[in-house]
């Protein structure tokens, strides 16, 4: 994205903070010593792994005019020191505060638009996705931020190019930043994930939220979080985000009812669900999903709600996508937009690059390109997977390396319950042995001989290739939109849909 550069003089901005600084230009703030430059001022704080402030010689020597240090001494609150020609402006409570430095560096961008914050395990991504393609489509240009990278959507017409920022919900500065950059391309709408991890260290703390959506809560990040308690407090924070008026949750998950229970009573609740759902929530703000059919090009289902009732058909594959099309849906009307304008559009989304994504072979079975990587996620996709099909189910997955290691098994036991055919391969095995951790996800098999094991992702795909038929599936899970492999220390390229998009060209000659 292209847009004009932002320029502020740090004595105002410090005095915001109630902090008298020397009037010095910059264009931006990094937690970065590695991105200083002469234009940009280093903000220096204590880490889980490393002390940013250690990195200030660096900063220094790569042109940081202006650094701002975290100090634990709240008596040095606002103390400036001259290094050569840089000043170093101490700041107590530093990571508490590089949220609101950064709103007010970008000017408070999250006020010009809606916002809309999506959490929850599973589909955060897809709600992400689909309320910024549904809200381009009713003529509002819209951001989307999230584990694809950021990007605007300016109508269906437009191919989303996110560009990458690495994790799920960029840093503190760089969501600013990015918003800054969609109010000045006159988006009147930005969606963002809100990871765990994101919201607890209060990356998103001074984004401006209008609406939560909560998609549902299952066994990931045990790695960082103590316990399901400590993960499921770390999504329920995001109740706490200032202007948020409305959160949509889905009525069939247990945790929805903890969300209720901290919420505000001045929010307005909407509830989403498929099918059998409490009748009690219809007497409440709902948008539901009933008389759901599963076919070849995706689902169609009668769309009701506290705004009105349609038949609608999406081409998305699975319940979870109906899911997340509701909770995008109410999102939008929350909003205020119309009822009758969404359903006229409603039947343009497109799938999410890697999520469910199917790509057709004609002399074997289809193949499925999904990114789940949890055993609920693998669940979700292979029992949607078999909703659309009466052949056979393959499913080729790994588990990462250097990470939760009791999902392996419980990995194991969902394919072994849900697909006919096993291939074990490599996802991300970082410093242990694929083979090895494809013993451990065997363990959670009752016929672990039954399962493959290649190790190498394309060779796994081409043999699920030469052995299925015309009607079975390939669910090729872990990977989706991602476009690299970890083995080792080495991040290769690894595309898997341009992979498979090449065998496809291969396999149609
Ligand atoms: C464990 C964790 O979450 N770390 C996050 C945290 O980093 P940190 O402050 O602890 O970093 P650190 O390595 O200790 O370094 C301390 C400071 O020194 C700075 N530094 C470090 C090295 C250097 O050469 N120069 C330098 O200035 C760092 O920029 C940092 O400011 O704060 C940073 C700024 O917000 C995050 O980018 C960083 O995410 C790292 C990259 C990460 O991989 N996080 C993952 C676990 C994560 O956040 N995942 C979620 C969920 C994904 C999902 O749902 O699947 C996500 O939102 O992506």
């Amino acid at each position: 994205m292209v847009v004009s550069a932002f320029v502020q003089s740090t004595r105002a901005l410090m005095a915001k903070f109630g902090v008298d600084a020397p009037d010095i230009r910059i264009c931006g703030l990094t937690l970065d010593s590695r991105e200083v430059t002469t234009r940009l001022a280093f903000v220096a704080v204590k880490g889980h792994a490393l002390d940013g402030r250690d990195f200030i010689p660096q900063a220094i020597s790569l042109g940081a005019k202006v650094i701002l240090a975290q100090t634990e001494d709240k008596s040095e609150h606002g103390h400036l020191e001259m290094r050569g020609s840089s000043v170093i402006i101490s700041l107590y409570d530093l990571p508490d505060m590089v949220s609101s430095l950064a709103a007010a560096f970008y000017d408070y961008p999250a006020q010009k638009m809606s916002t809309i914050a999506v959490t929850g395990t599973n589909g955060k991504t897809s709600v992400v996705q689909l309320a910024t393609q549904l809200k381009s489509m009713l003529g509002t240009r819209s951001g989307a931020i999230g584990t694809l990278g950021h990007g605007l959507y300016e109508g269906k017409e437009t191919e989303y190019t996110p560009e990458p920022d690495g994790t799920t919900t960029p840093d503190p500065i760089r969501i600013q930043y990015i918003l800054a950059e969609f109010v000045q391309l006159d988006a009147g709408q930005a969606a963002f994930e809100a990871s765990s991890h994101a919201i607890v260290q209060g990356r998103i703390s001074q984004v401006k939220t209008d609406i939560a959506v909560f998609t549902n809560l299952s066994r990931d990040h045990l790695d960082y979080h103590a316990n399901m308690d400590e993960y499921a407090q770390a999504k329920r924070q995001l109740l706490k985000q200032a202007g948020l008026h409305t959160v949509v949750l889905n009525a069939q998950d247990p945790e929805s009812q903890n969300w209720k229970k901290f919420a505000d009573r001045k929010l307005n609740i909407i509830w989403t669900g498929v099918n059998e759902v409490d009748p009690q929530i219809t007497s409440e703000s709902h948008c539901i999903a009933t008389n759901v059919r599963y076919h070849a090009e995706g689902c169609s289902f009668t769309l009701q709600s506290s705004w009105g009732s349609a038949e609608v058909s999406i081409p998305l594959f699975g319940t979870f996508n109906i899911y997340n099309t509701l909770s995008a849906v109410a999102a939008l009307l929350a909003q205020g937009e119309r009822f009758d304008e969404i359903i006229k559009v409603i039947g343009n989304v497109h799938p999410v690059p890697g999520r469910m994504e199917i790509f057709p072979f004609n002399q074997s079975g289809n193949v499925v390109v999904d990114y789940a990587h949890t055993p609920d996620a693998l669940e979700k996709v292979l029992t949607s997977a078999k909703q659309h099909t009466q052949g056979d189910i393959w499913c080729v997955f790994g588990c990462g390396g250097d990470r939760d290691k009791g999902k392996r098994p419980l990995m194991g036991q969902v394919a072994e319950l849900n697909a006919s055919h096993i291939i074990i391969t490599t996802d991300n095995s970082r410093s242990e042995k694929p083979a090895a951790i494809a013993e451990e996800i065997k363990q959670g098999l009752t016929r672990p001989e039954k399962a493959v094991f290649e190790a190498d992702r394309e060779k796994a795909i081409r043999y699920c290739l030469s052995k299925s038929k015309p009607g079975d599936l390939i669910v090729v899970a872990g990977k989706g939109h991602e476009d690299y492999q970890i083995i080792g220390n080495n991040r290769t390229d690894y595309n898997e849909r341009e992979v498979i998009a090449r065998l496809q060209q291969e396999y149609s000659k």
